[in-house]
This record gives structure tokens, C-alpha cells and sequence, in this order.
């Protein structure tokens, strides 16, 4: 079955002062990093982007905000209405460590769920999450009501919050770093710290 990888990359990286998708770790920008570890879970690939040349270099599709300045909701709105697939896993471009795995049991609960959240030590992770293609036209009404919060938006589809417990009992052995994001430059070199104790290739095992 096919599925699809929807890289959020609209952002100001203010915080940061560059844009934290092409900060380089492991030799590579951090979007490729992201785009090789979805590789491996979905068959497609789209970033969400309003600067184009940007991410030209990858050869990926590229879709623009529909409503600008909007936050997360619009981003996955966007991506979304550009996916061809029915399951869809959204993922932050300031996030190097992603699992694979992680995306492949979000993915899986779409079986049953809308959407599958993680929420781990009582953090919302929506932009690493996995969202039915299908449920486009309930954020479309939610921005048109500029009801943008997204943990509401949450309570008006099926939503699967995932917790580390629902982790464990799946036996997947939750490491704090595939959920780390980077928003200003102490985070960046942790990063580059964190991909120096940990060798890519056991990085995105468990
Ligand atoms: N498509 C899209 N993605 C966005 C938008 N705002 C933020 N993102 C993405 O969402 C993720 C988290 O963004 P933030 O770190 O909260 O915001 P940011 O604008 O990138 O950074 P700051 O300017 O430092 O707040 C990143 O992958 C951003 O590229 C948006 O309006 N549209």
C-alpha cells in the first residue's frame, strides 16, 4: 500500500537566525537525513514549502501553504490535500533522529484512527504524526473558523494519542531523540553531539 512522507519546511526558522532544514549533520542537510529515514516507511514524498528554490536540490514534490502564516494546521492542510495516498506521516523539518518504526506503528493505527499523535512525558508531537488524507475537509472548516489550535482540532476527529506506555506495550523501545527538535543553535550542536555518541546506523534501531 502506498503512503506518504509530508515534510513540514515553511517555517522562519527565526530561532534558529538559518534555516535549521539545511543545517548540515552527518555530512548531509537535515532534510535529506529526513527524507532517507521516510524512505524507508512510505512510498512518497512531499514537502511543504514556501521558498522552492530552497529545497530544489532534492528533486521532491513541493506544495505551498494554501493559507499563509496559518501554524501546523494549515502546513498539514496543504500537505494533506497534495498527498495521493489515504495514510499520511506529517514530520517537522527540524527533527534529525526520526524512527522509522515510530512512523510505521503512527501509520499503522490509521487502521483504526484519524490520526495518531504521540504524546510523550506530556508533549504533543503533531508534527511527527501520522493523519487519514481524508480529514482535509475538517481542517479546511477549522481554519475557515480560525479555529487553529490544533490540540481542539484533535477532540473533533478520532485521534489515537499515543503514549509512551502504548509504546512499550507495542514493544518499541521509545529513545528520546527520534522526537528531538531543534529550534535554536545550542539545540543544533547538541544534535551534532547527539549524531557523534550515536553512529547513524544505530541511530533509527530499536
Ligand atoms: N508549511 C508550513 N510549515 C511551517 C509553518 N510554520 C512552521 N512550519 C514548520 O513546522 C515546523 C516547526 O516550526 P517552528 O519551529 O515552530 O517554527 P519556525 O517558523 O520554523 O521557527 P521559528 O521562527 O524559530 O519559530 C518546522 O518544520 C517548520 O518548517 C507554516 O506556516 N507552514
Amino acid at each position: 500500500m502506498r503512503t506518504t512522507g509530508i515534510i513540514m519546511a515553511g517555517g522562519k526558522s527565526s530561532r534558529m537566525g538559518e534555516n535549521k532544514a539545511l543545517l548540515r549533520i552527518d555530512g548531509k542537510t537535515v532534510i535529506e537525513n529526513i527524507a532517507e529515514t521516510l524512505e524507508k516507511t512510505v512510498t512518497d514524498i512531499i514537502i511543504v514549502t514556501n521558498t522552492f528554490e530552497d529545497y530544489q536540490f532534492l528533486g521532491l514534490p513541493m506544495v505551498e501553504d494554501r493559507w499563509k502564516e496559518m501554524g501546523p494546521l494549515a502546513g498539514i492542510h496543504a500537505g494533506l490535500s497534495a498527498s495521493s495516498t489515504d495514510k499520511n506521516l506529517v514530520v517537522a523539518c527540524d527533527m534529525p533522529f526520526i524512527s522509522s518504526e515510530l512512523g510505521d506503528i503512527l501509520l499503522g493505527l490509521l487502521e483504526t484512527f484519524d490520526a495518531a499523535v504521540p504524546n510523550i512525558a506530556g508533549q504533543l508531537h503533531p508534527l511527527f504524526a501520522a493523519y487519514r488524507k481524508d480529514i482535509q475537509e475538517e481542517i479546511n472548516q477549522a481554519i475557515q473558523k480560525q479555529e487553529l489550535r490544533i490540540r481542539q482540532f484533535y477532540k473533533k476527529i478520532h485521534t489515537k494519542i499515543v503514549t509512551e506506555d502504548d509504546l512499550t506495550k507495542l514493544h518499541f523501545d521509545y529513545q528520546d531523540h527520534y522526537l528531538f527538535n531543534m529550534n535554536y543553535p545550542e539545540e543544533f550542536e547538541k544534535a551534532l553531539k547527539l549524531a557523534a555518541d550515536h553512529p547513524k546506523e544505530s541511530r533509527d534501531l530499536s
